[in-house]
């Protein structure tokens, strides 16, 4: 489905139209200026549109991913709270060094022995266990064990992959009922909003018991906390107390957002970084510098800061593997585009971050290499041209989050192990998923560095 889509804009070219019955006509984008104009200088007149809400339903329901207006507008509004430097001077980057050092445990469980970890499923762990603690105020505990997925992780991974092209697929619900997957996706999708649902009712047994916990700052509550005292202030404009479905639906939707791009984008950096074509230097640039800017020491929000080259192996490789491979609005309001095209209310403008992160006319004709280099010199590239974070008022709201988290992991790791591929010369292929998770996963065998600062 990706590879369609880097053909079909390498044949028409940065824009091309298609239609289909149920869906209509569609223009297919990989142009910075045009998606500039329709995510940020026109963004009122693009939405995600009914049919986001209703081919994602089972698993974000009315939450933030689908939401518009001011339905979307005040969840963004409360969920920053958590997102703001002092929580992560504070907390946040505390929890990712605590978190990563279980990984490392783990890790030692293995290292030298022989034994093929999954790199990726160790990722999703962290990513999970981490984002639990600082978001709803509990570990998940996954990393206690990786090679045994809890049973949440695994209907969530199971739904995450089952409605994957369900809002581009025309019969996708025809498909689904005979193959028997809609069955499936009904029983996943009360597991895991159950799953939500207890974690909400704990919250408040605990709450009876401590009532302080209600009057704390915004900025120091966590994010379930802050979506259940919603409506106690008058915060925001939609001042009425969450339904339960509510809570659940902004459950599940930070928990896709917090646990499954971080860790894919991880495992995708790390598979790029060791495999035979990258050589080993990428790998020696990463430990030095994590070695000269912590010096065997841990990881701070400060740190991470500094830590220029890990960040651009992370970014390079979400250019090449963005945890959001395609997306779409739909025009709610007649707008004519950049160039001059015509876009008519109902009609939807697509973009694939995949494409647009291999395209030579955007990155140069070294755009299919690996090449962290690309991010040292000169300026940050435009969000729309790296627009693996999106871009304009919708733009990812945990950019930050996941930058400090990833660096956190990888600087920990490296300073400790080496990594090798199972097959380092093997061309891995993705699971069609909502998100973009490499098939198979990333099976590594694990070996003690030497001579490391780290004690
Ligand atoms: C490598 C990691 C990540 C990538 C590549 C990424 C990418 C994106 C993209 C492309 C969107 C727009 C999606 C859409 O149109 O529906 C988005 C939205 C969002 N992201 Fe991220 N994300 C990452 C990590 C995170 C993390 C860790 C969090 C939370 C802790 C987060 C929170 C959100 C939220 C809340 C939105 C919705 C924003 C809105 O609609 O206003 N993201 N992200």
């Amino acid at each position: 489905m990706l590879q369609s889509h880097v053909a079909n804009h390498a044949k028409y070219g940065k824009i091309y139209t298609t239609a289909a019955p149920g869906v209509g006509r569609q223009i297919h984008v990989i142009e910075p200026e045009i998606l500039d104009h329709v995510l940020r200088v026109n963004f009122w007149a693009y939405e995600k549109g009914p049919s986001a809400r209703i081919s994602l339903e089972p698993l974000v329901g009315a939450g933030i991913f689908s939401a518009d207006g001011e339905h979307w507008k005040w969840q963004r509004k409360l969920a920053s709270n958590i997102f703001s430097v002092k929580a992560f001077r504070l907390y946040t980057s505390e929890v990712f060094c605590r978190e990563a050092h279980t990984a490392i445990d783990y890790l030692n469980k293995h290292v030298d022995s022989g034994k093929v970890v999954d790199l990726q499923q160790l990722f999703h762990c962290f990513t999970l266990d981490s984002f639990g603690e600082i978001a709803f105020g509990q570990s998940f505990g996954c990393l206690k064990d990786p090679e045994h997925p809890t049973e949440f992780a695994t209907a969530f991974d199971r739904l995450t992959h089952l409605l994957a092209g369900r809002s581009v697929t025309p019969l996708w619900g025809i498909k689904a009922w005979l193959t028997g997957r809609s069955k499936q996706i009904a029983k996943d999708s009360k597991f895991v909003r159950q799953f939500a649902l207890n974690m909400i009712y704990e919250r408040r047994n605990s709450q009876a018991s401590s009532p302080a916990a209600k009057h704390q700052d915004p900025r120091q509550k966590d994010l379930l906390q802050l979506f259940m005292d919603m409506g106690d202030d008058d915060d925001v404009e939609e001042a009425a107390k969450l339904s339960d479905d509510m809570l659940v639906d902004s459950v599940l939707n930070f928990l896709i957002a917090g646990r499954d791009t971080t860790a894919q984008s991880l495992a995708w950096t790390f598979y790029l970084m060791h495999r035979t074509q990258a050589g080993p230097e990428i790998v020696q640039k990463l430990v030095k510098e994590t070695n000269d800017i912590l010096g065997g020491g841990e990881p701070t929000y400060e740190s991470t800061k500094k830590q220029k080259y890990a960040e651009a192996c992370f970014y390079e490789a979400l250019r090449l593997y963005p945890s959001v491979a395609r997306n779409s609005k739909v025009c709610v309001e007649d707008d004519v585009l950049p160039g001059g095209l015509k876009v008519y209310k109902g009609e939807r403008v697509a973009w694939s971050s995949y494409t647009m992160g291999r395209s030579t006319h955007i990155w140069g004709p070294d755009a299919n290499e690996y090449k962290p280099e690309r991010w040292m010199k000169g300026d940050k590239p435009s969000s729309t041209k790296f627009i693996a974070f999106h871009s304009g008022p919708r733009t990812c709201l945990g950019q930050q989050f996941a930058t400090i988290e990833a660096i956190t992991i990888m600087s920990m790791l490296i300073q400790h192990f080496t990594f090798e591929l199972v097959d380092p010369d093997h061309d891995p292929a993705y699971l069609p998923s909502l998100t973009l998770p490499i098939d198979g996963g990333l099976p590594v065998r694990v070996k003690r560095r030497e001579n490391t600062l780290a004690a």
